[in-house]
């Protein structure tokens, strides 16, 4: 039996519209599913954890129907029961985990290939581990990516603004993030911060973000480090110091094609331990959805049973 957790406001309403379709094709070829609304944030989470307690071996794939916001929310939910595959109809606005995992854009051609896919043995996928704060403790995860700094406030304020609705009518939702950056490039304080991997210690005197992803895109469709891959076992870093703000959006324009990292003020690191700590707090985000503030510890662990390609 399938277990479809659907966000019904995700891009927009497109939640809602998505998963009406998804229901007519599978009751039309008369397969087995549960599906459960979201009521909030953080139900999603709930959700997959007493659903995977309750339903156990009957499970074939947990599928979430929403964005990446979703998509998270399901997979931290499923972290006592990794072994139960996990996968996604898109219908948010950004979408990276599609992207990322090379799973079909068009939600009915993804559910399609779920249903295809997921009687198959599936590989364990990457997944990133993080702590917020100077101690190892309430452990939580990413799939995308988490982003630090100039990137966590633009995700804030990009889920709080108002024209974030009106390009999803438009099915325009990745441009939100651009209009934030814009909106926010002359007012943001750049950052020193220290940032650790696997032992070894770098200082940056002028941070505008770190970006610690697990596959190449972020802020929908951002390519903002095009060689990482969700199954090679390291968690890749892009920093990006010393930018006056006119440079910051010549990079932003670039980092739609990965054209970014030829910038000298770009740096790329790769580890499996991370550490980053700031002068001052700076505003992280997991996959989009705003966690907290920095210092913050990361790790990687394979993990979940990732319906993709
Ligand atoms: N019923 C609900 N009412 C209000 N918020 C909800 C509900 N269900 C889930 N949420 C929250 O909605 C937020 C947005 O969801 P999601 O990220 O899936 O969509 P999106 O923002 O449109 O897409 P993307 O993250 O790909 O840009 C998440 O923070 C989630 O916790």
């Amino acid at each position: 039996m399938y277990i479809f957790i659907v966000n019904p406001i995700a891009g927009n309403g497109k939640g809602l519209k998505v998963w009406t379709k998804a229901r007519k094709e599978l009751d039309k070829r008369g397969i087995a599913y549960r599906s459960f609304y979201t009521k909030q944030a953080g139900h999603a989470t709930e959700l997959a954890k007493q659903l995977a307690e309750l339903y156990k071996e009957k499970i074939t794939a947990m599928i979430a129907v929403g964005g990446d916001g979703t998509i998270h929310e399901v997979m931290n939910g499923l972290s006592k029961n990794a072994h139960i595959p996990f996968g996604a109809v898109p219908a948010g606005s950004g979408n990276d985990f599609v992207r990322g995992y090379g799973l079909p854009r068009r939600p009915l051609s993804a559910l399609n290939h779920i249903l295809k896919r997921s009687s198959a043995s599936l590989p364990r996928y990457d997944v990133g581990v993080y702590h917020l704060g100077h101690k190892h403790k309430g452990k939580r995860y990413f799939i995308n990516g988490i982003g630090i700094g100039f990137d966590g406030e633009v995700a804030k304020y990009t889920n709080q603004a108002s024209y974030k609705r009106w390009l999803n009518t438009l099915k325009l939702g990745p441009l939100a993030y651009f209009i934030s950056a814009l909106r926010l490039l002359y007012k943001y304080q750049t950052k020193e911060v220290i940032i650790r991997v696997d032992g070894r210690e770098y200082v940056f005197s002028d941070v505008w973000l770190v970006a610690i992803c697990n596959i190449a895109y972020y802020g929908g469709g951002m390519k903002i480090i095009p060689d990482a891959r969700p199954n090679d076992g390291k968690l890749n870093i892009c920093v990006i110091d010393r930018l006056k703000p006119w440079q910051v959006l010549l990079a932003l324009g670039s980092v739609y094609f990965g054209w970014h990292t030829r910038l000298k003020a770009v740096k790329l690191l790769k580890g499996e331990m991370i550490q980053v700590t700031s002068e001052e707090p700076m505003t992280v985000h997991a996959d989009g959805e705003i966690i907290g503030t920095s210092p913050i510890v990361l790790t990687i662990e394979k993990r979940s049973r990732i319906i993709c390609k």
